[in-house]
């Protein structure tokens, strides 16, 4: 048998939920070989209200591994957290130079909650580096507003607006994902392709436990454009893919609730609606 094989670019989330933990896990279960390209490890402190460290891995160690792992002939690519700019140039060329299309940028600048994890000066390089060769972007509100150079849009009107932003620095396709912040009733993301907005809604559920969610999503379309999908059809069945993990997320501890990868494929995922705006 032969599986599409699937890299993710990305950091180590000790805990377990995101990062290329959550890569790998996701792409297990969408019947992908996942290979990872790690950048960082963040380990959390349990004597420090789990505050987090961030280890950037040498960048001749990064560029060593996407050269294995794009030597094996991969099908998608996803990046997530890019500690540097010399990281994210590192990794944008090569996914130039492999010349393959499906390339998923999950623009990741901060964890969920408090912690700033990426130094500033890095979108500059995400829009030099990696915003030309996506086949699709997948910043959250406030990654939105950084990219396109505009306040963090709030509602759907200003999200069609930062869309379009993005869109026209060469990302061939953008899902600005409103999630649980955009005041909405539904969990509602914005998906453009450079013709039409659709916004694609879910059920919004009410938890805390939703650490890993974005990685979860790219991850998905990630393995949904390996597997043959095309890119409205992988970004409709990622959200679903999501939506199930979020709805069955659960407390690690006391600090943090990651989402269940898996649950999906074991207690089947909700409808999600596709509304053109
Ligand atoms: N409470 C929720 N209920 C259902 N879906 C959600 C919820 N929160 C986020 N989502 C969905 O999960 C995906 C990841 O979004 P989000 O968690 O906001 O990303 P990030 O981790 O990058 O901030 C999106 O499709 C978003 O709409
Ligand atoms: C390595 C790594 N990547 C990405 C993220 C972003 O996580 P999320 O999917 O919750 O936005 C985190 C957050 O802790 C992380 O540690």
């Amino acid at each position: 048998m032969t599986l599409k094989k699937t890299l993710t670019i990305a950091g180590s989330d000790t805990s377990g939920g995101a990062g290329i933990q959550a890569d790998l896990k996701t792409f297990q279960e969408l019947g992908t070989y996942g290979m990872t390209a790690l950048t960082v490890v963040v380990t959390m402190d349990p004597d420090n209200n789990w505050s987090h460290n961030v280890y950037s891995l040498p960048i001749d160690v990064v560029n060593s591994q996407i050269k294995t792992a794009l030597s094996t002939g991969i099908d998608a690519v996803k990046t997530g957290m890019l500690s540097t700019e010399e990281v994210i140039q590192a990794a944008g060329e090569a996914i130039k130079a492999w010349g393959s299309p499906h390339v998923v940028i999950d623009p990741v600048m901060v964890c969920k909650g408090e912690d700033e994890v990426l130094n500033p000066g890095t979108v500059d390089a995400m829009i030099e580096y990696l915003l030309p060769r996506a086949e699709v972007v997948t910043p959250n509100l406030f990654e939105a507003g950084q990219l396109a150079g505009m306040k963090t849009p709030g509602t759907v009107e200003q999200m069609k607006a930062v869309a379009e932003k993005i869109h026209s620095l060469g990302a061939r396709n953008v899902v600005i994902k409103g999630g649980k912040q955009l005041q909405h009733d539904k969990a509602a993301d914005l998906f453009y392709d450079g013709k039409t907005h659709l916004l694609l809604e879910s059920e919004k559920t009410d938890t805390h436990y939703n650490h890993g969610a974005g990685c979860t999503f790219a991850a998905a379309i990630t393995a949904n454009l390996a597997n043959g999908k095309d890119i409205k059809e992988a970004v409709i069945e990622a959200k679903a893919f999501v939506a199930a993990a979020i709805a069955n997320g659960w407390k690690l501890n006391e600090y943090v609730g990651p989402v269940m990868h898996g649950a999906k494929s074991r207690f089947g995922g909700p409808e999600i609606t596709t509304t053109e705006v």
